[in-house]
Parts: C-alpha cells; structure tokens; sequence
C-alpha cells in the first residue's frame, strides 16, 4: 500500500507553548518545588532557555520540570485545537511533533492524553513524541523554538510560532498567532493549496 500523504500536504505542529502553554505549568510546579523560585514573567524572557530569574536553583528548576502531571494539565492556546481539526478538514495531514522532558516520569503519556482530552482520540496517532524533529518528514514545521537541529537536513521549512522569547528573532518567517494560518501556512506548501 502506497502513502496515503505526501510530504508536500503535511503540515507539524509543536506542542509546547503552540498549542498547549507549557511555562503557566511549569511555573506552577516550579512554586510547587520550590516556594522561593524566581520566576521569570514570561514577557521579560530572553530566551528559550531563560527559565529561572537570577539566583535560581538549577536543582529546583530540574524538580519543576520532572514533576509528575505536569504536562497532562496544560492550558490550550487559544485557536490552536481549532486550527488543527480546520486543517486536517482540508485534506492536509496535521502531524503533532514534540520533544519530551526525559526525566520526567509521566511526560509521554500525559502528552497522549493531553491530545486525546484535547484533541480528540484520532489525534494520538497523529502524536510524534522525538528528541530529534529532523527526521520527521513534512513541508512546514510551526514551532516556537527559533534554532531546531538535528540528525539530518530537515525536509520541512520552519515557521516560527511567535512567544515573546522569539520576537527578536529576524531570520525565520513568523506564524504571529493561529487565526493568521491561512496567510503563513498554506504559501510554503503544495502550491495548489496557497
Ligand atoms: O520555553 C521552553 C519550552 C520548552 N522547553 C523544553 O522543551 C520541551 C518541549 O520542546 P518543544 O521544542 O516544544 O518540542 C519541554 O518539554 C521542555 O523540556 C524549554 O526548555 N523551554
Ligand atoms: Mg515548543
């Protein structure tokens, strides 16, 4: 049997701070492990990495980020859960792909059944859990991280998905917020699409 898709119509999509906020969880558990822990308010940060104000405990930001549940109650996007059924409506092969937390324990599953709460059930099989988001196949990836490397020449072009860590960022072209999808989506794919 033949591929059902071609790498031209599938669109990834990052989880963590594109279609689920990622830091109002962390932040929670970080106060949770530790009632001191400088947070960073999420406006000021200037980075991806910047997860701890100054003098923050690397051992307290390593409990906030293992801790059990954390990814399973994660707050929706705005649009996002939208967006992705939209998409997949049009006859484009929507594929979920996000890194996991390795030393947090419960982290693959809750992101399962973040997506099947979410989502709906036929997403877990559109759910790609990889360290290394080069070897997945497709024409875009939307992800907020601005640098994604890996193993191999990615196949898909990079649309930064905007957080306030990554407004400095000039060289990747932007998806601002998900109502904009059309606009900033469908130009980089099958141009039968756009
Ligand atoms: O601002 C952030 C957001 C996430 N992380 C860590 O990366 C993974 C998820 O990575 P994706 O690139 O979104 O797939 C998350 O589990 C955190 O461990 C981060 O360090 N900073
Ligand atoms: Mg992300």
């Amino acid at each position: 049997m033949g591929a059902q898709h071609a790498r031209d119509t599938t669109v990834l999509v990052d989880m963590d701070e594109v279609i689920a906020y990622y830091l109002e969880g962390l932040d929670r558990a970080l106060v949770a492990a530790d009632p001191d822990y400088p947070l960073v308010p999420h406006e000021e940060r200037t980075g991806y990495a910047h997860l701890g104000g100054p003098g923050f405990n690397p051992e307290s930001l390593a409990a906030g980020m293992n801790t059990p549940g954390l990814f399973r109650n994660l707050r929706p996007v705005e649009g996002a859960v939208e967006v992705l059924r939209e998409m997949a409506g049009e006859g484009l092969n929507v594929l979920v792909v996000t890194t996991p937390t390795y030393g947090n324990p419960t982290c693959v599953q809750d992101k399962y059944e973040w997506m099947d709460r979410h989502v709906g059930p036929e997403w877990v099989n559109r759910t790609i859990i990889a360290y290394d988001k080069t070897v997945v196949s497709g024409a875009v990836l939307i992800d907020d991280k601005p640098s994604i490397t890996g193993s191999m020449e990615p196949s898909w072009k990079h649309l930064l998905f905007t957080r306030p860590y990554n407004r400095y960022v000039e060289s990747v072209p932007r998806i601002e917020k998900w109502e904009d999808w059309k606009q900033t989506v469908l130009p980089l794919i099958e141009p039968s699409y756009a």
